[in-house]
């Protein structure tokens, strides 16, 4: 395997609080990846990003990144990562322009023109370069805020929850920019609390949870793994409540009484369908229509959050 973009090894962090935010957290990112972390609030997410970035230090634990060790070559390690925060860290009164071309220059690298005219080219954002950030509306400053942290030219850039509180046609318009980004050969690290959004983008999802990081898996290989699939019975008369024949398969009735929905492993030897619909049938139970349904990967971490994984 090529080198690592990323490589986490035993990371811990406890705050001085005594809080314990990330317990040995191992990871590997592999370059041009897109990565989704996934957590609740207080997983330790920020903490994860924040430790990589240089911006909280570990208790123990390391960080290479491109093979390098981290603490051996911070300046050029740094330099290869760029950071979207989830807060905007911009001054509503500067220009797009002298914006983005000053983040560059915090990194000590020399002027290049070009480069910041290719990324405000990339973020469709070029025929704003003159405005002020204040005359621009919210999806064209978080845009800002990507053309910042690319305006050093990293190789791999954290986005942490890029689309919170955003509509939805604007967290599109994010998802399309990032695909445009790795196109360009950038490793992207995105933290949400949206299964959609790394359902819809990611090649590779980590679930972390009280510091831990709980399952690390290809989206599609933990879709095919973990996936659960749904049976919907339409009932042909309401019923009050799920009758006790049935109680066997957990079957959940909806608030009108119309609808059975039962859970079930397609991967089983036994799903449990047939059984069901001789108990309904014995329990002069009928039904209108039937359908089967994937779970998604929201039904999938909701399991994993709190049930574990089995
Ligand atoms: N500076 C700090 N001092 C003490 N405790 C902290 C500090 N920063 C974070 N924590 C705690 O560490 C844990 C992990 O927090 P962190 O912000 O990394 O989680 P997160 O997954 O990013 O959450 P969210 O999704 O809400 O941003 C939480 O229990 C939090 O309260």
């Amino acid at each position: 395997m090529s080198t690592p973009a990323l490589s986490i090894r035993g990371l811990r962090k406890a705050y001085a609080s005594g809080t314990e935010a990330l317990k040995s957290v191992d990871l590997d990112i592999a370059s041009g990846e897109i990565f989704a972390l996934l957590g609740p609030n207080g997983a330790g997410k920020t903490t994860l990003i924040s430790i990589v970035c240089g911006l909280v230090r570990a208790t123990s634990g390391e960080v290479l990144v491109e093979g390098k060790h981290w603490l051996n070559d911070y300046k050029g390690a740094r330099r290869r990562i760029g950071l979207v925060p989830q807060e905007m860290n911009i001054d509503v009164f500067e220009p797009v322009w002298n914006t983005v071309a000053f983040s560059r220059e915090l990194f000590g690298l020399p002027r290049n023109d070009a480069h910041i005219e290719q990324v405000l080219r990339d973020l469709t954002l070029w025929d704003k370069r003159k405005n002020i950030l204040k005359d621009l509306s919210g999806g064209m400053k978080r845009r800002v805020m990507i053309a910042k942290a690319l305006a050093h030219e990293p190789d791999i850039l954290f986005l942490d929850e890029p689309t919170a509180g955003v509509d939805v046609e604007l967290r599109k318009e994010m998802w399309a920019m990032v695909r445009l980004l790795r196109e360009k050969g950038v490793t992207i690290i995105l933290t949400t609390h949206y299964i959609e959004e790394a359902e819809e983008m990611a090649d590779r999802v980590g679930v972390i949870n009280k510091g831990e990081l709980i399952l690390v898996e290809e989206k599609a290989e933990l879709m095919k793994k973990l996936g659960r699939k749904t049976l919907h019975l339409q009932l042909a008369e309401p019923l009050s409540d799920v009758p006790p024949a049935l109680q066997d398969w957990k079957p959940r009735l909806s608030d009108d009484g119309l609808t059975l929905t039962y859970d079930f492993d397609r991967h089983a030897e036994r799903t449990g369908i047939p059984s069901l619909l001789a108990a309904m049938r014995d329990a002069g139970i009928a039904f209108k229509d039937l359908d089967t349904k994937q779970s998604s990967l929201e039904d999938i971490f909701v399991g994993l959050i709190h049930g574990g994984v089995k």
